[in-house]
C-alpha cells in the first residue's frame, strides 16, 4: 500500500479559547471532556478525502498541531512552526481580546524563521504583506458559540468578516462541546473540508498561483494593546 501523504496544520490562539477541544472534535468527531492545559504542543491526526467524489479524490493525513496558548512558552513554540501548510486561527466568541490577538498569533507564525519581517509592523499589520508573502491557507474559528449571546457574535462577526475577507479566509463559529458542530454536510463541516482541500492543493498540487487570496488593498490595523498576549 502506497504511503499516505500528509500536511501539517497548526492550531493557534490565546490560552483557554478552546484549541484542544476543537482539535479533538475535528480529529474524532466527538467532544473532549475536561481538556487539560496544553504544555508546548499536542498533535492529533485525521484522514481527509481530498476532492471527495471527484476523479482526483485521494486520502491524506492531516496533522493537527495544537499549540499551547500560554505566554510561558512564547519563545520556544516557533519550533512547531516549520513547516506549516495551513493555519487555524482560534478565538473565543465571548472574549473579544482573543480575537484581536489573532493578528499577533499570525505574525508569530509567519515570523517563524525568526526573520521578524512582520515585527516592525505590529501596529499596522499589513494584509498585503501577509497575503503577498504567505501562500499558507488560513481559516478563522470562533468557539463557545453556546455561551455567546447573538449581539456579541454579530459584533465579532462584523470585525471578523473584515479580517477574514482581508486574509482571504473562511470563518466558522461553533460549540466545541457539541458533537453535531461538525457533522458531515453541515455548513461548518463543508467549510473545514474546503480549507483542508486548499491546504493539500497548495502543498501538493500548486500550479503557479500569484496569491490564493483576493486581498482587499486596505491595511489591517492592529489595535496596539500594550500587552503582547493576554492569557
Ligand atoms: N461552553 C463551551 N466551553 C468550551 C468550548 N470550547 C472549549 N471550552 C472549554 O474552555 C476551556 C478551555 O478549553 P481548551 O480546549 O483546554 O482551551 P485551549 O485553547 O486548548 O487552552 P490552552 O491549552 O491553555 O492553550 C475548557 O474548560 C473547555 O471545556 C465551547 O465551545 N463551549
Ligand atoms: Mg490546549
Amino acid at each position: 500500500m502506497a504511503a499516505i501523504d500528509k500536511v501539517r496544520v497548526i492550531v493557534v490562539g490565546d490560552s483557554g479559547v478552546g484549541k484542544s477541544s476543537l482539535t479533538h472534535l475535528m480529529a474524532h468527531n466527538e467532544p473532549i471532556h475536561n481538556p487539560s492545559w496544553t504544555v508546548g504542543c499536542s498533535v492529533e491526526v485525521k484522514l481527509h478525502e481530498y476532492k471527495e467524489g471527484t476523479p482526483q479524490q485521494k486520502t491524506y493525513f492531516i496533522e493537527l498541531w495544537d499549540i499551547g496558548g500560554s505566554n510561558n512558552h512564547r519563545n520556544t513554540r516557533s519550533v512547531f512552526y516549520n513547516p506549516v501548510h495551513g493555519i487555524i486561527l482560534v478565538h473565543d466568541l465571548t472574549n473579544r481580546k482573543s480575537q484581536e490577538n489573532l493578528k499577533y498569533w499570525l505574525a508569530e507564525v509567519l515570523n517563524k524563521e525568526g526573520s521578524n519581517k512582520y515585527k516592525q509592523s505590529y501596529d499596522d499589520f499589513d494584509t498585503e504583506q501577509i497575503a503577498g508573502n504567505s501562500m499558507i491557507p488560513m481559516i478563522l474559528i470562533g468557539t463557545k458559540l453556546d455561551l455567546a449571546d447573538d449581539g456579541r457574535v454579530n459584533d465579532q462577526n462584523s470585525i471578523f468578516s473584515n479580517i477574514g475577507q482581508e486574509l482571504g479566509a473562511d470563518k466558522i463559529n461553533l460549540d466545541c462541546r457539541d458533537s453535531r458542530s461538525l457533522v458531515p454536510g453541515s455548513n461548518s463541516s463543508i467549510k473545514l473540508c474546503r480549507f483542508f482541500d486548499k491546504v493539500i492543493e497548495m502543498r501538493y498540487h500548486r500550479r503557479e498561483f500569484t496569491s490564493p487570496y483576493s486581498v482587499d488593498k486596505r491595511r489591517l490595523y492592529v489595535p496596539s494593546p500594550k500587552v503582547y498576549h493576554s492569557d
